[in-house]
């Protein structure tokens, strides 16, 4: 395998214009190219000459027209002298004049007979897809015009947006889309080769370049279809997962060693453009970090490596792959990030004649939002380029079709920089393009915008596109004056150069020649001719030119003063000229500026509100989901009884203060019974306290009782009933204090000791009853009674009233409260009702439970 040089295949020096790859005369040397040497990747230095000339024919025929009869007279055949510059010129004209274009033959091979498409041939794949999704429905194949058209029909599933946007604005949810060829889901990969590769393969050997690239959304099938899976490329023999890439080579060199021919070889380079930056893929630097060193400034430096075998071929795929830019996104495990070129250049040795074919795996169209946030960047840049890519093929189509004047952006983009060449040049119609496409239901949004691009490219009919729009984006990038150039077109002394060119075509190579001499190196063409035309030295130059032009023998003064001034005329005729073009130009790119510019507004307008409302969308369904999810977990919880415990983990608000209230309560409760408890405790404690104190109080009580019964016994002692016959046999007996009063007639003495009695009730008793009678006496100091005398002592008292008079009974000096009455369990007395004592009671009697009432006792 053989390395060669690394250094700047492609030849613009600064504005990574791709050139062809140019060798020098041993083939693998790179050469400056020149800078008046177009720079379409299938031109090839031999063909500079007759390039140059029939660039010279075209732009004679229109400085005819300027130049008018006296141009015409001039070049007239039979006019000018056999052998002179005239006669040269005129000759060459009529040469190529007659001379059809693009005949151009290679040695070994001839291109197919085949009559070439026109248009771009663009294909689509579908690849396999787990799901049953079926969103695309292929046609049967038909022809229109003479061309092999076949047809799929897009059914929007109902979870897409395009659905949505057709059932609300009342449209189809079906859509028509119409290629070359469609490859089903299970179409092999020497299939799609056969069609879209292989019948570029002659032309390349031929010399006829060719432009395969694959387009799609992510994860929609490009790599695979360009190179097949990694570990197919170990070894040479053909395996049926290999992809455009490997196949091609196999085919070419198979080609090659089939017709014996040594004088071709293959080289190959391979780089990838990543965020607006070249990567050569094939860099002899360890590739690990990617550090600068694999950063190109510009294509011209990528590295070009000779394939002397299929295996180096595979080897060098390989080790291309690897160093490729992939990241995992949430779509794709292994997503391509950049576009990588590989460039295969098929060189005939012994005519220097290069072609190329050019197998591009574009990367994938992407939203931001499903490819994750973290490649934003990459994304951005994705889409610009394939945004720029297809603007350019919008302006391909409508140059070719009815806006001569369209502006295409090639400059806007490395890719449409690097695809301009090839478009721009003679082999445009050698391009296909493989349109990717996952069917899944997922992708159906994205994927319609891809196909709606690939019709644009289907229409771009190659062979009308002008010409001339090659010329401003394409062509060299510094004037003759050595000045770079506004936008990639002549400035407009680089026009006057050429008309003078034109006009004087052996004075100007002759200049170019002492440039290319390096004796002058100074020697720019601004110095043969500058404008404006009223330099002295610069009409002495045309003068002098002319002279040459003019015919022998007729060179008086005044012959010379004519072509003096009918020059001056002619180059005033070409500069108003050219101001006229210049103006509508300008004006026409004013126009197309504008129009473009509101076409892009209207798109980045549409863009921003469909990706916002795609947004909108997935937060809506991601919130339904998520609803759907806590449902769903409500539900299980309240199949697995764990209510409570769910309510625990998600309440809602007024299960929440259902709770916090609950919770209160609980406490209240709590706190209360503590309270209750505390408060048993303190009255246990209280009437253990008031039984200690009630017991004392019984026994003080008992024993004051005690007490009392002893005194009573003593005062029983003390007393003595006076027993009265009622005349003779009365009774009496004392029954406590008589109130003072009249004091008996005959005081009765009832003790021997000092009585503290004042009255005495008396109970007179007869035979037949008992009567209670009360008496009233007063006693006596002179008839003490003596305690000691215990018997019943007749004494002399008065009566005071009778027993026979009817007195009031007993139970009629007392009265029964109402209230049931309590008995003190321990003494057995009736307990004294509570409130107050009534209005005429006199004292609480606890042994006959009965209030004792003044009044009888005031009647008596
Ligand atoms: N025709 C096919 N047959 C079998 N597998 C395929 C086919 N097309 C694609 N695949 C598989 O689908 C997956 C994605 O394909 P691939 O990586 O080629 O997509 P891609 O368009 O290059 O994606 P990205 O732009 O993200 O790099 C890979 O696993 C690949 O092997």
């Amino acid at each position: 395998m053989e390395r060669i040089n690394e250094s700047s295949f492609f030849s613009d020096k600064e504005n990574d214009v791709p050139d062809m790859i140019n060798y020098d005369e041993n083939h693998l040397n790179n050469s400056q190219i020149d800078q008046d040497v177009s720079y379409f990747p299938d031109a090839n230095v031999s063909l500079e000459s007759e390039r140059d000339l029939n660039t010279t024919l075209n732009d004679t025929i229109q400085l005819k027209k300027n130049l008018g009869e006296t141009f015409d007279q001039l070049t007239k055949p039979g006019q000018s002298k056999p052998g002179s510059f005239r006669q040269s010129v005129a000759e060459k004209i009529h040469e190529f004049e007659m001379k059809p274009a693009n005949t151009l033959s290679f040695d070994s091979y001839e291109s197919e007979s085949e009559p070439e498409p026109k248009q771009f041939s663009v294909y689509l794949r579908l690849r396999p897809t787990a799901n049953s999704d079926n969103t695309i429905e292929i046609l049967p194949k038909t022809a229109v015009d003479g061309r092999s058209v076949q047809k799929i029909r897009t059914h929007a599933p109902a979870s897409s947006h395009s659905f949505k946007v057709a059932r609300a604005g009342g449209s189809s949810i079906l859509k028509e889309f119409e290629f070359a060829e469609v490859f089903p889901q299970d179409a092999s990969q020497e299939v799609v080769y056969e069609r879209t590769v292989s019948p570029y393969i002659n032309g390349v050997l031929a010399g006829e370049s060719g432009l395969v690239f694959c387009y799609g959304i992510t994860n929609a099938g490009k790599t695979y279809t360009v190179t097949g899976p990694d570990k197919t490329l170990t070894s040479d023999s053909v395996n049926q997962s290999w992809g455009l890439l490997p196949r091609a080579l196999k085919h070419l060199f198979e080609l090659c060693h089939n017709n014996g021919t040594q004088n071709l070889s293959l080289h190959m380079s391979y780089f990838e453009i990543y965020n607006e930056k070249i990567f050569d893929l094939l860099s002899v630097e360890t590739m690990t970090g990617r550090t600068a060193a694999h950063m190109k400034k510009s294509l011209h430096s990528i590295s070009l490596h000779r394939v002397p075998s299929l295996a180096d071929g595979l080897s060098f795929i390989s080790q291309a792959k690897t160093n490729r830019r992939c990241a995992t996104n949430s779509i794709n495990k292994e997503s391509s990030r950049s576009h990588a070129i590989c460039q295969i250049q098929v060189l005939n040795k012994s005519s220097n004649i290069k072609s190329n074919l050019w197998i591009v795996d574009l990367a994938g169209s992407e939203r931001s939002k499903r490819t994750g946030g973290a490649r934003q960047q990459e994304a951005a840049n994705i889409n610009m380029s394939l945004m720029t890519l297809n603007q350019c093929l919008e302006g391909l189509r409508s140059s070719a079709g009815d806006k001569k004047n369209a502006v295409i952006p090639w400059r806007d983009s490395k890719l449409t920089r690097l695809f301009a060449a090839h478009w721009m040049g003679p082999y445009a119609n050698r391009t296909s393009m493989v349109i990717n496409v996952n069917p899944a239901a997922s992708d159906f949004d994205e994927t319609q915008h891809v196909l709606s691009y690939s019709s644009v490219a289907r229409n771009i009919d190659t062979s009308s596109i002008p010409k001339e729009k090659a010329a401003p984006s394409v062509s060299v990038e510094y004037d003759n004056n050595g000045h770079r150039m506004v936008s990639g077109k002549p400035t407009f002394s680089q026009k006057i150069v050429n008309a003078i060119k034109k006009l004087s075509p052996h004075r100007f190579n002759g200049s170019r020649k002492r440039k290319e001499n390096s004796d002058d190196h100074d020697a720019k063409p601004s110095d043969v001719f500058k404008y404006p035309v009223n330099n002295k030295k610069i009409r002495t130059e045309v003068v002098e030119g002319d002279e040459k032009i003019a015919p022998r023998g007729s060179s008086s003064t005044d012959q010379k003063e004519i072509n003096s001034l009918r020059m001056k005329v002619s180059v005033l005729e070409v500069e108003n000229q050219m101001l006229k073009t210049q103006n509508d130009e300008l004006q026409a790119d004013v126009d197309q500026l504008r129009d473009q510019m509101e076409s892009v507004e209207a798109d980045v307008r549409d863009e921003v509100a469909e990706e916002m409302e795609s947004q909108m969308r997935a937060m809506s369904q991601q919130y339904d989901d998520i609803i759907e999810k806590l449902k769903l977990q409500m539900e299980q919880l309240v199949s697995s009884g764990a209510v409570a415990s769910a309510r625990k983990l998600h309440p809602s608000r007024g299960e929440q203060k259902i709770a916090e209230l609950t919770e209160q309560l609980e406490e209240c409760e709590e706190e209360m019974q503590r309270m209750r408890k505390d408060q048993e405790e303190q009255i246990a404690v209280i009437t253990a306290k008031y039984e200690e104190e009630v017991s004392k109080k019984d026994a003080e009580l008992q024993s004051l009782r005690e007490k009392l019964e002893k005194v009573q016994k003593e005062n029983e002692v003390n007393s003595f009933a006076i027993k009265v016959e009622k005349g003779s046999d009365a009774l009496v007996r004392e029954e406590g204090g008589c109130s003072q009063g009249s004091s008996p007639s005959n005081p009765i003495l009832l003790d021997d000791t000092q009585s503290t009695f004042d009255s005495f009730d008396v109970e007179v008793l007869d035979e037949k009853n008992t009567q209670q009678i009360d008496i009233e006496c007063s006693p006596d100091p002179a008839f003490p009674l003596s305690r000691k005398d215990k018997n019943p002592v007749r004494h002399p008292f008065e009566v005071l009233s009778s027993n026979s008079r009817s007195e009031p009974q007993l139970e009629d000096c007392w009265m029964k409260p109402n209230a049931t009455l309590k008995q003190d369990p321990s003494t057995g007395f009736y307990l004294r009702p509570k409130g107050r004592k009534p209005k005429d009671a006199e004292y609480w009697d606890k042994n006959r439970g009965a209030w004792r009432l003044s009044v009888a006792m005031n009647d008596l």
